[in-house]
C-alpha cells in the first residue's frame, strides 16, 4: 500500500495555478492515485470568455485525464472550482467560499505565478510575491492545515553558479517592495527595476526569489516546504509519455525548429540542459506534501528538482536528438527543412539571423504580397528572435544545484512509493525522452495526426528541391554578374569550361576505341 496515496485519501486540498501546465498534471496524479480524496479546491479566474465550470470541464475532458476518468468516474464532484483572482485583495473570493476554504483545507499547493520573463515588475511582484504573502496569511487562519507547498524555480538564484537548498536573501526586503509598489507609478517602477534586479536576468526569476523570502519570513508556525524545479518539460512516463500543452521554454523552440523557422541559436552545446519532466516534478511535489505533513521538519526544507547533477545532458546532445527525431517524425506545414545549429560566436549569430532567419522571411513575405496575401512571416520571425534572445541566458550557462533534501526524501520512501511517485531522474533515458517529447509536441501541442507523416515527408522533399533550385539559380545569376565585371572570373570560367570540354573529348575518344 502506498503511504503517500493513502495520506491524501479523505483530504481537502487547495491548489492555485491549477489550470497551468504543472497544475493540471498535479490534479491528474492526485485524482488517479488517491481517488478517495475528499475535495480539490482550485482557485480559478474566468478567462477568454470561458466560465469557471467550462474551464474545469475542458481540463477533465482532455486527453490528459483519460485514465482519471476510468479510475475516478466522479472526478467532476471531486474538483471544486472557486472563483478567484490572485491579483485582487483577498483574491476576490466570496465570503462563503473563503469560509469553506479556511475551515476545511488540509494541504495547499501554491503553483500560480506569472512565468513570463518580460512581465512588468509591478505585475510580477503582485502575482509572485504579494499573492504568495496573501496566501500565507490565509493559510495561517486554517486550523486544519497540515502542509503548505510552494512551487518556486531552480532559477530563483540564477545569479549564483552553485546553489544550495537554502534561501538566499535579496538586497531589498520584499515587504518594502510590496509597499513601494502601492505609491510608485509605472515610470518610477520602470526606472528603478534594473537597479532592484541587479544581476537577475528578468522580472520572473527576481520576483520568484522575492517570493521565497516572503515564504521564509511569513511562515510563522506553518509547516512549509519549497520546491525548485529547473526547466520543466513534457511528461516522461505518466499518465503517458510526451504530454505538453504550452509553448514555454524548449517547447516553442522545438516547434520553431521543426517547422524550419529556427536555423541557428546562440547556445553553448556543452552547457548542461537542466530539463526535468513535469511528472517527475509532480511526483516529488506530492511526496514533499506527505513528508512535510507527516514528519513536520523543524525548518522550511527546500527541494531542488533538477537533473544536471544526477543525470546530465547537454544542449548539444539534446539538439542533435531533436533534429534526428524530425527525420522520423516531421511536423506538418514546414516553412523550411528542419536544420538548426548552435553557435557561440556573436558575428556568426548576426550573420545567421540575417541570412537564415530574416532574409527567407522577407522573400516569403514578398511572395505572399505578390500573390495578393497578407505578409506575416517577418513579424513572426521578429517575435521568434525576441523569444530566443530571452532564453539565451539559460542556454549559455551551467548551474550546479545540490540535491541533499531531494535524495534524503527518496530514501525515506517505501519501495512502493518510490515506484508510484518516482522522482529519481537517474533512471531517465534522455534519447528516448527527447524522442517522446518531440512526438508529444506534434500530437498534443500542434494537434497533428500521425497519419499525416507521409504527406509531411513529401512536403519536406519538395522544400529540399525548391532549396536546390533556388541555390542553383542564385549561383548562376551571381556567377553571370561576376563574369560580366571581372577578368579573373572570366579566365576561371574559360579554364573550367575548356577543362570540362577536354575531359569529355578524352572520355568519348577512349570509349570509341574500346568499342
Ligand atoms: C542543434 C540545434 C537544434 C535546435 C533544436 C531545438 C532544441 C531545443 C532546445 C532549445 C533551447 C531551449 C531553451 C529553453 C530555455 C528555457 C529556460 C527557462 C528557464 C526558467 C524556467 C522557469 O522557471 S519558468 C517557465 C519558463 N517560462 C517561459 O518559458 C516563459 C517564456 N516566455 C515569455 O516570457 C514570453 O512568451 C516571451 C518570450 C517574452 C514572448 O512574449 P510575446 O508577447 O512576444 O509572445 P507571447 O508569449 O505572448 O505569445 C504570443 C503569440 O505567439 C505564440 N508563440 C509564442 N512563442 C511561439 C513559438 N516559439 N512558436 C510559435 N508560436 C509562438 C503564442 O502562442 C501566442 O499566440 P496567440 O497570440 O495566438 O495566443
Ligand atoms: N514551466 C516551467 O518550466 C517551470 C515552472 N515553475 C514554476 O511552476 C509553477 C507553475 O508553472 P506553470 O504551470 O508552468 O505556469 P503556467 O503559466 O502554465 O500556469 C500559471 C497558472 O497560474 C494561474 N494564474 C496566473 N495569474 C493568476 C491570477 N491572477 N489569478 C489566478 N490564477 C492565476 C494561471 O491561471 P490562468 O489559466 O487563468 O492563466 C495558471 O493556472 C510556477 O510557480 C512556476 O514559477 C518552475 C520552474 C520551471
Amino acid at each position: 500500500m502506498s503511504m503517500i496515496a493513502a495520506f491524501y485519501g479523505g483530504k481537502s486540498i487547495l491548489i492555485t495555478g491549477a489550470t497551468g501546465f504543472l497544475g493540471k498534471v498535479l490534479i491528474e496524479k492526485l485524482c488517479r492515485t488517491s481517488p478517495d480524496l475528499k475535495v480539490i479546491y482550485i482557485l480559478v479566474r474566468p478567462k477568454a470568455g470561458h466560465t469557471l465550470q467550462q474551464r474545469v470541464s475542458q481540463i477533465i475532458n482532455s486527453k490528459l485525464f483519460e485514465k482519471v476518468r476510468e479510475v475516478c468516474p466522479n472526478v467532476h464532484e471531486k474538483i471544486r472550482a472557486i472563483s478567484a483572482d490572485l491579483n485582487q485583495n483577498d483574491f476576490a473570493i466570496s465570503k462563503e467560499d473563503m469560509q469553506e476554504l479556511l475551515s476545511c483545507t488540509n494541504i495547499i499547493f501554491h503553483c500560480a505565478a506569472t512565468v513570463r520573463f518580460d512581465d512588468h515588475l509591478r505585475h510580477a511582484v503582485q502575482l509572485n510575491v504579494t499573492a504568495t504573502q496573501q496566501l500565507l496569511f490565509m493559510a495561517s487562519q486554517m486550523p486544519k492545515l497540515e502542509a503548505f507547498i510552494h512551487i518556486s524555480t531552480a532559477f530563483s538564484n540564477c545569479n549564483l553558479k552553485h546553489i544550495d537548498e537554502v534561501i538566499y536573501p535579496c538586497s531589498v526586503e520584499p515587504k518594502k517592495i510590496i509597499d513601494s509598489m502601492e505609491w510608485w507609478d509605472d515610470a518610477i517602477v520602470d526606472e528603478i527595476a534594473p537597479k532592484l534586479m541587479g544581476d537577475w536576468p528578468n522580472t520572473y526569476t527576481y520576483t520568484k526569489a522575492l517570493g521565497e523570502m516572503v515564504v521564509q519570513q511569513e511562515s510563522g508556525n506553518l509547516n512549509i516546504a519549497i520546491i525548485r524545479p529547473s526547466i520543466v518539460g513534457a511528461t516522461w512516463q505518466e499518465p503517458f509519455p510526451g504530454w505538453v500543452d504550452n509553448l514555454n521554454g524548449p517547447n516553442g523552440m522545438i516547434v520553431a525548429a521543426g517547422r524550419g523557422f529556427l536555423r541557428a541559436i546562440r547556445a553553448s552545446p556543452l552547457a548542461v540542459a537542466d530539463l526535468i519532466p513535469v511528472d517527475t516534478v509532480i511526483n516529488l511535489t506530492l511526496a514533499v506534501g506527505w513528508y512535510t505533513a507527516v514528519h513536520r521538519p523543524k525548518s522550511t526544507l527546500i527541494y531542488h528538482c533538477t537533473s544536471g547533477n544526477l543525470n546530465p545532458c547537454n544542449w548539444g546532445k539534446m539538439g542533435c536528438q531533436v533534429l534526428s527525431t524530425f527525420e522520423k517524425i516531421p511536423f506538418e506545414k514546414a516553412f523550411r527543412r528542419p536544420h538548426a545549429d548552435f553557435t557561440a560566436n556573436t558575428i556568426t549569430v548576426h550573420y545567421r539571423n540575417a541570412v537564415s532567419h530574416r532574409a527567407p522571411a522577407m522573400i516569403y513575405d514578398i511572395y505572399l504580397w505578390l500573390t495578393g496575401r497578407k505578409p506575416r512571416m517577418t513579424k513572426l520571425m521578429n517575435r521568434l528572435l525576441r523569444t530566443i534572445s530571452m532564453l539565451e541566458y539559460f542556454i549559455n550557462r551551467s548551474w550546479e544545484w545540490s540535491t541533499y533534501n531531494t535524495e534524503m526524501l527518496m530514501s525515506e520512501l517505501s519501495p512502493e512509493d518510490q515506484r508510484i511517485f518516482n522522482f529519481d531522474v537517474r533512471q531517465l533515458n534522455w534519447l528516448e525522452y527527447i524522442e517522446n517529447y518531440v512526438l508529444g509536441v506534434k500530437k498534443y501541442l500542434l494537434k497533428e495526426d500521425m497519419a499525416g507523416i507521409p504527406e509531411a515527408k513529401q512536403h519536406l522533399r519538395r522544400l529540399q528541391n525548391i532549396y536546390y533550385l533556388f541555390n542553383t539559380v542564385f549561383f548562376l545569376i551571381a556567377w553571370r554578374l561576376l563574369i560580366a565585371r571581372s577578368q579573373i572570373a572570366r579566365n576561371v570560367w574559360f579554364f573550367i569550361v575548356s577543362f570540362c570540354y577536354k575531359f569529355l573529348s578524352y572520355f568519348r575518344a577512349s570509349s570509341t576505341l574500346k568499342a
